[in-house]
C-alpha cells in the first residue's frame, strides 16, 4: 500500500506523522507534498522515513491512496492537476466538499472516494474522526477506519450527518480549547498562574472526557455526582444556565454546521 499526502499543514502533517507512526501503511510507503520546502525539511526530521516532494503529481504516481488536505477551495484544482488513476482511492479532509463533488473533480463519478473530517488531536493520536465514502468496499471501508483508529477513534457516517457531526467534533475542538482558555483567565483573576492553571483545567477536561468514554454513564449523572446540595459547584452551574451557557453552545455548533 503506497500513500500520498498532498497539503503538510495542520492536517496533513498531522495525518502524515500519525500514519508514519501506525502500523499499516510503512512510513517508507508514503510520499508528503507541498510548496513550501520547511514543512516538508520538519516532517523529514522527524520521521525519516518519510519521502517528502514539492511536486505533487510526482507523490500520487503509483500510490493506491492519495490524500488531498490542502484547503476546501484548492480541492478541485489540485485533484485535476494530479490526473488520479480510476482505481486509486481519493480520500479529501476538506470541510464542506461532498463525495460527489470530489469524483465529479476526478472525471469518474465511479471513484472510489472518502470524505474524512479529523480534528488536530490527530497529532495526538487523539483525534475524533468521522469518515464517510462513495463507490468504495467493504475492505476500502475497513482499511480506512483501521488507518484512523490507529490515530484516535474513528467512526462511519452517512454523508448527510457530516455536516453536524463535523461542527461536534472538529469544530468542538476549539469549542472546548475555549473553555480551557476561558477558565484560565478566571484562574488568574482568582491568583492561579496561567501555566499553572493550563494544566489544571486541561487535566479536569481530560478526566471529564474518560469518565464519559471509559463507563456506561452520562454527563447528567457525572454532573450531580459533583454538585453537592447546598455546596460550591451547584451555584456556579447555576450562574452558567443563567448566563445562557447550554444555549450558546447548542447556537455555536449550529452555527458552525
Ligand atoms: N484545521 C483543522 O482543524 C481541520 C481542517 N480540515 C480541513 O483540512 C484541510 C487543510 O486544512 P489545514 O491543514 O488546517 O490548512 P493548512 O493551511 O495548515 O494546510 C494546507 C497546506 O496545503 C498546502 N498547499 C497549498 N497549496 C497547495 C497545492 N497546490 N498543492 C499542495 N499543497 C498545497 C499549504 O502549503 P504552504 O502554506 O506551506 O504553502 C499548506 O501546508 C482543509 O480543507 C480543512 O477544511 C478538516 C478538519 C479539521
Ligand atoms: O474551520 C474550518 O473550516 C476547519 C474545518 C473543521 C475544522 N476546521
Amino acid at each position: 500500500m503506497k500513500a500520498a499526502i498532498i497539503g503538510a499543514g495542520n492536517m496533513g502533517s498531522a495525518i502524515a506523522r500519525g500514519m508514519a507512526k501506525g502500523s499499516i501503511v510503512p512510513a517508507t510507503s508514503i510520499t508528503v507534498s507541498n510548496p513550501s520546502q520547511g514543512k516538508l525539511d520538519r516532517l523529514k526530521a522527524a520521521f525519516p522515513a518519510l519521502q517528502v516532494t514539492r511536486d505533487n503529481r510526482a507523490a500520487a504516481k503509483g500510490a493506491d491512496m492519495v490524500i488531498l488536505a490542502v484547503k476546501p477551495w484548492l480541492i478541485e484544482p489540485v485533484v485535476k492537476e494530479l490526473g488520479i488513476e480510476a482505481d486509486t482511492l481519493v480520500v479529501s479532509v476538506a470541510a464542506g466538499i461532498s463525495c460527489g463533488q470530489l469524483a465529479g473533480y476526478t472525471g469518474n463519478l465511479g471513484q472510489p472516494v472518502f470524505r474524512l473530517i479529523p480534528n488536530t488531536a490527530i497529532s495526538e493520536m487523539q483525534s475524533m474522526t468521522l469518515i464517510t465514502g462513495n463507490n468504495t468496499t467493504d475492505e476500502q471501508r475497513k482499511l480506512m477506519l483501521d488507518i484512523f483508529c490507529e490515530m484516535g477513534m474513528a467512526l462511519w457516517l452517512p454523508e448527510e450527518k457530516m455536516a453536524a457531526a463535523t461542527a461536534m467534533t472538529s469544530c468542538g475542538i476549539a469549542y472546548a480549547l475555549k473553555y480551557i482558555q476561558a477558565a484560565m483567565q478566571a484562574g488568574i483573576e482568582l491568583g492561579i498562574y496561567p501555566k499553572d492553571g493550563m494544566r489544571m483545567v486541561a487535566q479536569s477536561l481530560k478526566g471529564a472526557a474518560e469518565l464519559i468514554l471509559n463507563n456506561d454513564t452520562h454527563p447528567s449523572i457525572e454532573i450531580d455526582k459533583v454538585c453537592t446540595p447546598g455546596g460550591i459547584t451547584i451555584k456556579g452551574i447555576n450562574e452558567l444556565e443563567h448566563e445562557g451557557f447550554t444555549s450558546t453552545v447548542i447556537k455555536a455548533i449550529k452555527a458552525s454546521k
